[in-house]
């Protein structure tokens, strides 16, 4: 069997940029790594990104934007195809699997949307529970600066309120799910790296 990494954290912690580390450290090592995201490049992804992030025209229907509940069902389905297309068949190959978002992100941003976390607890149900997952956590206002200079924002880029919350929800989830490990962002990049190999290290081959 593989291992499972997820990367999680508010818009801008940094995700992306030490997933993409953390994969090439595990190909040094030798390790066959499969990179992915969520949302994710399948269809479900684009009309994710079309209907829920755009925060434009193509998220109204008939006449109002789409139902919290059904952004949360839609990232659900995006997750589903997710995880039997690639996840699953990737750790039963053995595979290094590096998702940076994953279900928390569900229940991190929907539960600030006002949903019910324990509905969405059971709406992801499904979604196959990682070997780690390494939480970035940043102050709103860091996270800010650091994405400000991006042309396409989403909806949530804009909202300081709503990143807050959502970096509330990611501390409250890290004490209820045990696999979350928190980072400090406000790090260098290289530190940043180093601290999540030593937790790699520490946590999935116990060294
Ligand atoms: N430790 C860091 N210190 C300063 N800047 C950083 C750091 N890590 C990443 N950045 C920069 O911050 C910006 C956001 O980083 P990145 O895209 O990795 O974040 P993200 O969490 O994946 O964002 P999003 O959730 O919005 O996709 C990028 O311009 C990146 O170069
Ligand atoms: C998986 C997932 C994502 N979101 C939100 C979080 C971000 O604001 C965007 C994705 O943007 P990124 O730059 O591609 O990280 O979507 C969410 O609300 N719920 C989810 O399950």
């Amino acid at each position: 069997m593989g291992t499972f990494i997820v990367i999680e954290g508010i818009d801008g912690a940094g995700k992306s940029t030490q997933a993409r580390l953390l994969a090439k450290w595990f190909e040094e090592r030798g390790y066959d790594v499969v990179l992915t995201k969520e949302p994710t490049d399948t269809a479900f992804g684009k009309l994710i990104r079309k209907l829920v992030l755009t925060g434009g025209r193509e998220g109204i229907i008939d006449g109002a934007r789409i139902s919290h509940e059904a952004e949360a069902l839609l990232f659900a389905a995006d997750r589903a195809e997710h995880v039997a297309k690639l996840i699953k068949p990737s750790i039963e190959a053995g595979k290094v699997v590096i998702s940076d978002r994953y279900f928390y992100s569900s229940l991190a941003y929907q539960w600030a949307r006002g949903l019910d976390l324990e509905w969405l607890i059971d709406l992801n149900r499904f979604a196959v529970r990682p070997d780690l997952v390494i939480l970035l956590d940043l102050p709103v206002k860091e996270s800010m600066k650091r994405i400000n200079g991006r042309s396409i924002k989403t909806e949530f880029d804009k909202i300081a309120e709503l990143q807050k919350k959502v970096r509330e929800n990611y501390l409250k989830l890290a004490e209820r799910f045990p696999e979350m490990r928190i980072v400090n962002a406000l790090a260098s990049v290289e530190d940043i790296h180093n601290d999540i190999v030593a937790l790699v290290e520490h946590e999935l081959f116990k060294k």
